[in-house]
């Protein structure tokens, strides 16, 4: 599928979904497993980054290519790094070899890792020779990415000392840190975070256990903002829980401001318009849930209000630099943004221009972001199969809420 033109939708957006499991949950679980195997796992992500995480994970080959999975590069890293005797090539996408991963080198060589980059210094493709790691602590710095502590935190209960991890800098993400850590502790796994440092207690074998991942957060975004665009609208959405481990599921807080009721029947998230929105700016700080930044931002562009955008600083290093793509792709629609290294401000604008082809740039969230913009025009949706990234089904589920 190429180029994906969607009719303005002129009926009540209305239906009921479930969404795929959580990729980073399901992508901490499969590591997870191949230490513990009495480990089971369901509701797992059918999402392509946790394919290729199991696909890389079963291979007898030495060379594995990641492509666009970025925990999934970040954490096998980690993983191989302690796997006794492989001998791995560890490669990715064009803009995997672009996305940064020396912080997480450096902090496994201090721990007495064997990893060669094979191109650029500092990126992908890595060669790594598993050894037994024999030092236990290590600073890391804490600002660029988090998934560089989950991958190590996610090693840390097979070492023989466990690990003290000390961070240097303001840690980003950090519910994803604490995701990795809820799920090691429902494992039995002790753990203590004071200050800034994390220390993880040695546990060789767990007791049978099986573990249901919660469905997709970042993927309910879409849902969300197909909501606040259709007055009336109701949708349904599972497998969710009120005490959910993922930090995106802060998006019942925001868009409760954007016109989104959400309330919990039994497992499943209900969305309601209720045409009740008198915002004309919201100002929110994403450092903790950067990947619901391009579904807000859209949302804003859609309801004709402003929005201030911060704790961006970590954009410009996921599948595109996503705060250029933004601002090029609502710049095409009629929009004003103006962008800085961490900040996104979108003017207020009452137009919308009628059936642009939106690019994607690699990117599943710049395809599903735009797609809710059908209530307001027709659009255009570039390499629209770009979602299967972390949402391979989503085009059928945009369709059923409507058509
Ligand atoms: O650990 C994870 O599962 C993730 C952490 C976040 O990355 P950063 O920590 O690089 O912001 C997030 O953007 C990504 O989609 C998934
Ligand atoms: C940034 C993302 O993924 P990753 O870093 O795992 O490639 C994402 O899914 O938005």
């Amino acid at each position: 599928m190429n180029l994906l033109k969607i009719n303005k939708i002129n009926k009540k957006v209305k239906g009921s979904i479930q969404i795929t499991g959580s990729k980073s949950e399901t992508n901490r679980l499969l590591i997870l497993q191949q230490f513990y195997q009495n480990l089971k796992i369901e509701n797992s992500s059918n999402s392509d980054d946790s394919r290729l995480m199991q696909k890389a994970l079963a291979t007898t080959s030495n060379e594995i290519n990641i492509g666009h999975a970025g925990t999934a590069m970040r954490f096998l890293t980690a993983y191989f790094s302690v796997k006794e005797n492989a001998e791995i090539i560890l490669t990715g996408s064009h803009r995997m070899k672009n996305r940064p991963i020396k912080i997480l080198v450096d902090a496994l060589v201090t721990l007495g890792a064997n990893i060669q980059y094979l191109e650029k210094e500092g990126y992908p493709p890595l060669k790594i020779l598993g050894e037994k790691l024999v030092k236990y602590f290590v600073e890391i710095n804490g600002n660029v990415s988090s998934q560089y502590i989950s991958a190590l935190l996610l090693i840390a209960p097979t070492l023989k000392k466990g690990l003290q991890l000390k961070f240097k800098g303001e840690v980003t993400s950090v519910p994803y840190i604490k995701m990795t850590l809820q799920l090691l502790a429902e494992l039995g796994v002790e753990y203590s975070w004071e200050n800034n440092i994390i220390s993880i207690q040695p546990k060789p074998k767990i007791k049978d256990k099986t573990i249901t991942v919660e469905s997709d957060w970042s993927s309910a975004s879409y849902f969300y903002s197909l909501c606040a665009l259709s007055p009336n609208s109701e949708i349904k959405l599972a497998s969710y829980t009120k005490n959910s481990l993922q930090g995106d599921s802060v998006l019942a807080v925001i868009y409760k401001d954007l016109g989104v009721g959400t309330r919990f029947e039994e497992n499943s998230l209900v969305l309601r318009n209720n045409n009740t929105l008198t915002l004309k700016s919201l100002n929110v700080n994403l450092i903790s849930a950067p990947d619901i930044a391009q579904t807000i931002a859209v949302t804003c562009f859609g309801l004709g209000i402003e929005c201030f955008l911060s704790g961006l600083h970590t954009l410009k290093i996921k599948e595109t630099d996503r705060l250029v793509a933004l601002k090029n792709e609502i710049e095409k629609l009629g929009g004003e943004v103006v962008i800085t290294d961490e900040t996104l401000h979108l003017k207020a604008s009452t137009k919308i221009k009628e059936d642009i082809s939106i690019a994607t740039y690699d990117d599943h969230r710049m395809a599903m972001a735009f797609a809710p913009l059908a209530t307001r025009v027709s659009i255009q949706i570039e390499n629209a199969n770009v979602v299967s990234k972390s949402y391979p089904t989503f085009w059928e589920d945009f369709k059923k809420m409507t058509c």
